[in-house]
């Protein structure tokens, strides 16, 4: 009787190791319901919430992920350096981050599926092989074969005998699958940002597992984000050193270190708690959120600071610690995002003490395939803000609907 109540319990509660909080289901349970009682809006727990997932270990996956991500960003790295020197008419071309794109979903692919054998081994992932195996392609992948072995080599750890082309070729299919509620999915964007690669700002490589449906561990890879900023400050100087990994598995924390390898730290989120005080992260691309709502948001919360506007899920691992307090993310109408795009940094945030939801309040679903189905937008902030970022959110996408 003892054994099967203490494995029923198990299966919902479990103990934070650093915060020694008694979680009830990791998000919901812990927050939702003081969002709600604050706001009375509409909050669900993601269907398909599986408890036992919170009591797992992944530190073996997590040791693994970090290398696959390392050496993808080593190629990126390459690349993005090779491009930036180049002339002006090579810089209007988008070869490079193709090649980039490609070579770093077939590095990470590769690593995962040799050291993590699994008979079940799954990959959702943005790029399939389609357009490199025509014709007109085969100079392109001899390059991305070259730039991955390379890659692999440099590790030096171990002796990797040199991939064909069509090994290149299938490890970058391995990304093709639907993802889901059920078993493991490992959840990848070989370059999110690819703009800000192009532009030689920031991007990130972004890989998150999925452990029945929920984000059980994440690992950004953000190249040209700086090691030490000053709230606010992300934009990279020359002089600034660069180039961070973060980290972070389900009930353990969010830990950021050097990419090239320093010892890691434990990173939390902001605590500002009066909204005109913080700052707030954006797009880059005018193009990839509405800047004009989220200004009409800021001067409802009477934010002083401008955006802080930057590629790529780098917003969230900056806001991990606390470079800044709210990140706010609205696609044009029509719009449908992937899980890929934000799998890694949501755990990077919430194992950091963040929230992320919907712009309804509704905690983000990994569990439905390759598309998150959300309501217009994701807002992202600390456990004490959420509730006051949600009516302003909420306020300004009703006065907006109403004055069109
Ligand atoms: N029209 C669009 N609206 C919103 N996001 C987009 C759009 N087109 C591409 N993206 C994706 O937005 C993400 C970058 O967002 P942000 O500009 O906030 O950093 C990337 O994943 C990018 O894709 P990709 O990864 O292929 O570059
Ligand atoms: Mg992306």
């Amino acid at each position: 009787m003892a054994i099967i109540l203490s494995t029923a319990l198990l299966g919902c509660i479990y103990v934070h190791p650093l915060t020694r909080i008694l979680y009830l289901d990791h998000y919901y349970y812990t927050y939702a319901p003081k969002l709600k009682s604050i706001s009375s809006l509409s909050l669900k727990p993601p269907r398909n919430s599986v408890r036992a997932a919170s009591i797992m270990s992944y530190d073996k996956e997590l040791a693994t992920a970090k290398k696959a991500c390392s050496l993808a960003a080593r190629l990126c790295q390459k690349v993005q350096r090779a491009l930036l020197q180049s002339d002006v008419q090579s810089k209007s071309d988008k070869s490079p981050v193709t090649v980039a794109d490609y070579g770093s979903q077939a590095v990470v692919s590769f690593i995962l599926e040799k050291e993590l054998p699994s008979r079940s081994f799954s990959l959702v992932a943005e790029e399939d092989s389609g357009d490199l195996r025509k014709e007109e392609s085969q100079e392109t992948l001899q390059r991305i074969t070259k730039l991955v072995n390379e890659t692999l080599a440099s590790d030096g750890t171990e002796n990797v005998s040199l991939l064909s082309d069509e090994d290149v070729l299938t490890a970058i299919d391995s990304g093709k699958s639907e993802g889901g509620s059920f078993g493991q999915h490992w959840v990848l964007d070989p370059i999110d940002g690819t703009k800000g690669f192009l532009r030689g700002d920031q991007y990130a490589i972004a890989l998150g597992l999925l452990d029945e449906g929920k984000v059980v561990l994440g690992v950004l890879a953000c190249p040209n984000l700086p090691l030490q900023t000053s709230a606010g400050h992300v934009q990279h100087n020359v002089q600034d050193k660069v180039g961070c990994l973060f980290f972070a598995q389900v009930g353990t924390g969010t830990y950021m270190q050097s990419l090239d390898g320093s010892q890691p730290t434990k990173v939390d989120v902001s605590s500002t708690e009066n909204a005109e005080d913080a700052s707030f992260f954006e797009s880059f691309e005018a193009a990839h959120s509405l800047h004009d709502l989220t200004s009409m948001i800021a001067k409802k919360l009477s934010i002083k600071a401008p955006p802080v506007r930057i590629d790529s899920q780098a917003k969230y691992g900056a806001l991990s610690r606390g470079d800044g307090t709210i990140y706010m993310r609205f696609p044009h109408r029509g719009y449908r995002e992937k899980i890929w795009d934000h799998a890694a940094g949501c755990i990077v945030v919430t194992e950091a003490g963040g929230v992320v939801s919907d712009a309804a309040g509704n905690p983000l679903d990994f569990s439905r395939g390759r598309y998150l189905d959300l309501d217009t937008g994701i807002i992202v902030t600390n456990q004490k803000l959420m509730p006051t970022l949600l009516k302003a959110v909420q306020e300004s996408l009703k006065e907006k609907a109403s004055s069109l």
